[in-house]
């Protein structure tokens, strides 16, 4: 039998994957895979789901739950440098991630996938700091970039993505623009930006197309930024975003490299704080870089 250690969050997305476990043992088993389990907490480093490692082989991690579950398990891994390929099951509220690696939502298709064994190596983000921090999807900051991790629980389980839409309206009539320098290895920008997102998968927040040129096997970062656009500009900009036809547009800058920085031009701005994988990360300046094809996913 091979030896899975499944990480799940009990309040990912609608909080209901709880009631499938027993199903997904059952499956897991049947595949001949013995599974163990561990149960995430508030805001707790997950440093004790793998307590057995030195003992133990594991064939593999799942994690069930959404973007945030998934950055603690990669981050995780990274400590312990632990070289086992990544199951999904996408139980989170966008799960951007999985839209990206086309990993069913149903909890069937994504053991599915599991059950196929087909394994793909997948770039991993970085940024730089005192203690490295890294990012499997997207980190972003500026408007509407906060939004997944300060959306209250309850109303995420409630109302899903449509609680990221409503809580990110209502940062539209207050929010500044900031000024930024972003520095690649190939060019330098300074622009007022709403938002910027490096991308190394494509959907961030729902919105599947946002980083639609983003490939997350190519050892590049792609930079989405979105220009001090006045605000009834917007709504056309956001249905280009929903279409993909955004990336040529005038308001937006694009750009891919390995290694992308952003530091603010406004030195009275001292609190402005980027989002990883969904979940609050470090201020500004930051420094990202991509390692290549660094970790292994099960993908359909
Ligand atoms: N047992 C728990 N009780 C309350 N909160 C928890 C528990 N376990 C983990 N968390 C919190 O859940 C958050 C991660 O949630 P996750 O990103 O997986 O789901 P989501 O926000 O619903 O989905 P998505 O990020 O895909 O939109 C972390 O901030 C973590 O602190």
């Amino acid at each position: 039998m091979k030896l899975l250690k499944l990480i799940y969050n009990p309040v990912s997305g609608n909080e209901d994957f709880t009631e499938s476990l027993d199903y997904c043992i059952q499956r897991l088993q049947s595949l001949g895979y013995l599974v163990s389990l561990y149960r995430t907490e508030k805001n707790q480093e997950l440093t004790k789901a793998f307590f057995d490692i030195e003992k133990l082989n594991y064939d593999g991690v799942i994690t069930a739950g959404g973007d945030g579950t998934i950055n603690k398990v990669i981050n995780l891994m990274k400590r312990y440098n632990l070289d086992m390929p990544l199951g999904i099951i996408p139980a989170g509220t966008s799960n951007d991630l999985a839209v990206h690696l086309t990993i069913p939502y149903n909890l069937d298709g994504a053991l599915d996938v599991i059950a196929k064994d087909n394994i793909k190596a997948v770039d991993l983000g970085e940024i730089k700091g005192d203690r490295e921090k890294f990012f499997i999807n997207v980190c972003a900051g500026g408007l509407f970039a906060n939004v997944a991790h300060q959306t209250d629980r309850r109303f995420k389980n409630a109302f899903g993505k449509l609680a990221y839409y409503l809580n990110g309206l209502t940062e539209i009539s207050t929010f500044e623009a900031v000024p930024l320098e972003i520095t690649t290895c190939e060019t330098v920008i300074k622009e007022e930006v709403l938002l910027f997102l490096i991308f190394n998968g494509s959907s961030a927040g729902g919105f599947n197309n946002l980083g639609k040129a983003a490939k997350i096997d190519d050892g590049l970062l792609d930079l989405i930024a979105v220009k001090n656009v006045s605000f009834n500009k917007l709504p056309a900009l956001l249905v280009k975003i929903l279409q993909g036809s955004h990336i040529q547009d005038e308001n937006i800058i694009h750009c891919k490299s390995d290694y992308i920085k952003v530091e603010l031009l406004d030195d009275s701005i001292d609190d402005f704080r980027v989002d990883i994988d969904g979940e609050e990360g470090p201020l500004l300046p930051i420094e990202a870089c991509v390692h290549f094809q660094e970790i292994k996913i099960f993908t359909p």
